[in-house]
């Protein structure tokens, strides 16, 4: 398997080298050269499978033995060894028609924790092996931060900084990256929201220069092995759920940045059968707007209820579209272009009516999303967080008759008691959250400056 650039413009490259790459050089995003096929017999023999078993299924079609099948089994297995259920990821049954697939059972209660936790050991297998210079680099609008300082902590060689957008993140996300005092742990606090955060590190990962010098890499969903371990779950969820080869699967997710549907639509395109899959997003509703219309136009930015979906800017959009539009890197390269100038891409006629057969998608109001939450918990006794309320609700809009539905909890509620606490509803949090509001916190607050963030992250790569 090769990987390529969605701009067409990087030398096809091995497994471990797009981990490394990152951000395409060229300013895409990396995608395999073809996908692999998996046949239906084969999916049913995958049933009884553990969830690190899967995982091993999956990847081997991807990494062309370029790491030796132990070596991966043992990172897999670590990976998952702190998770809270055994499952690592369990589904949960909430009505004949509803399973909700629980993300949220590793360190910090987020679904990030499923593929950081193993990109943390991917990374640091490969600065042993390689003797590479491992600087991370990532933006977060609250978990992706947290998991990737969990998934690193600890290991040698790794040094890495995350942006956060200052006081747009809860105060929950904000103390399990802050409490964290480890001289390879740098925590910027950006005066902007999440999109500036991620435009930063963007623009620095597109500076060659800057980049190989200072030996940057991603761990947000830019980089390709993130989409990949989110496709395992996906697998999972389908084959645990009781009746999924009778009736049609629908998946709702709640989205943001758009990595963990796109890790749906790849699965999909493996062959796994899901019959729609809903986009369920917040007031910041871009996603929605683009399957409804066509037109992907950033719009104004929303604080809501639900932080880690405040995201206007999308950046798995482009991988999608490199498939929309027929795997043409030229006319995929002419539409970010177009983004860049005319600050929007326009969809329309055979090509727009395939994105609405791709995917169905809301935009979760919130008072609709604190709605939900009460009525879940009247009625189920079952507390969602706001973003996998957001999920819920976009089930409720989408699943037909006799279909199931299965809707992704991307994390748990208590790291979201601000939203959860308008309702009246009173949680107790696991001791793990408790313990963080009694620790010292450790960032520093700067502005939306990228000149001020290059000086401080020079500082810190270069120190020791
Ligand atoms: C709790 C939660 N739900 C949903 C999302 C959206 O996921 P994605 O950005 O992969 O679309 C995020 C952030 O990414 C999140 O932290
Ligand atoms: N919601 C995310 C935003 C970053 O997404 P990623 O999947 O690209 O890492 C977060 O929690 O930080």
């Amino acid at each position: 398997m090769k990987y390529i650039s969605t701009r067409g413009n990087v030398e096809a490259k091995g497994f471990i080298d797009t981990v490394l790459m990152g951000l395409a050089d060229d300013g895409g995003l990396m995608i395999p050269s073809e996908i692999p096929i998996i046949s239906a017999a084969t999916l049913e023999e995958w049933r009884s499978l553990s969830y690190q078993e899967l995982f091993l299924k999956i990847f081997s079609y991807y990494t062309n033995d370029e790491i030796p099948y132990e070596d991966l089994k043992e990172m897999v297995y670590t990976s998952y060894a702190n998770f809270r259920a055994p499952e690592v990821t369990p589904v949960h049954p909430i009505n004949d028609s509803l399973y909700v697939l629980e993300l949220f059972h590793g360190p910090t209660f987020a679904f990030k924790d499923v593929a950081l936790q193993f990109m943390g050991e991917l990374y640091s297998y490969i600065s042993k092996k390689q003797n590479k210079i491992i600087h991370i680099l990532g933006a977060t609008s609250g978990d992706t931060g947290a998991a990737a300082i969990q998934g690193v902590r600890g290991k040698e060689g790794i040094k890495i900084c995350i942006l956060h957008p200052h006081g747009k993140v809860s105060k929950v996300q904000e103390l399990q990256m802050t409490t964290v005092d480890d001289s390879n742990v740098l925590n910027l606090s950006v005066k902007g929201n999440f999109d500036d955060c991620q435009k930063v590190i963007k623009d620095l990962f597109a500076d060659l220069d800057f980049k190989s010098k200072y030996h940057l890499r991603a761990i947000n969903s830019i980089n390709f092995v993130r989409i990949l371990a989110q496709t395992v779950y996906y697998f999972y969820a389908y084959l645990q759920v009781e009746g999924s080869a009778d009736k049609k699967i629908n998946i709702s997710v709640p989205s943001g940045n758009f990595g963990n549907i796109f890790s749906g639509y790849l699965a999909k395109k493996m062959g796994l059968p899901i019959n729609k899959l809903i986009i369920a997003t917040n007031e910041n509703n871009i996603l929605e707007r683009f399957v409804n219309t066509g037109e992907y136009k950033p719009g104004d930015f929303t604080s809501t209820y639900s932080p880690s979906m405040d995201i206007q800017v999308a950046s798995n959009f482009e991988r999608y579209l490199y498939y929309l539009i027929g795997e043409d890197t030229e006319k995929l390269s002419a539409y970010m272009s177009a983004l860049q100038s005319d600050g929007k891409i326009t969809i329309e006629g055979e090509t727009l009516q395939q994105v609405q057969s791709d995917f169905a998608a809301l935009g979760v109001k919130n008072e609709l999303c604190l709605d939900t939450i009460s009525k879940y918990q009247k009625a189920h006794g079952y507390l969602l967080d706001p973003h996998t309320a957001c999920g819920i609700a976009a089930y409720e809009a989408f699943n037909g008759p006799d279909e199931l539905g299965i809707t992704f909890a991307t994390a748990h509620p208590a790291k979201f008691d601000e939203a959860i606490a308008l309702i009246d509803i009173k949680q107790e949090f696991p001791e793990e959250i408790e313990a963080l509001f009694l620790m010292p916190q450790h960032q520093t607050v700067v502005d939306h400056n990228k000149d001020e963030i290059v000086q401080l992250l020079k500082f810190f790569y270069e120190v020791n």
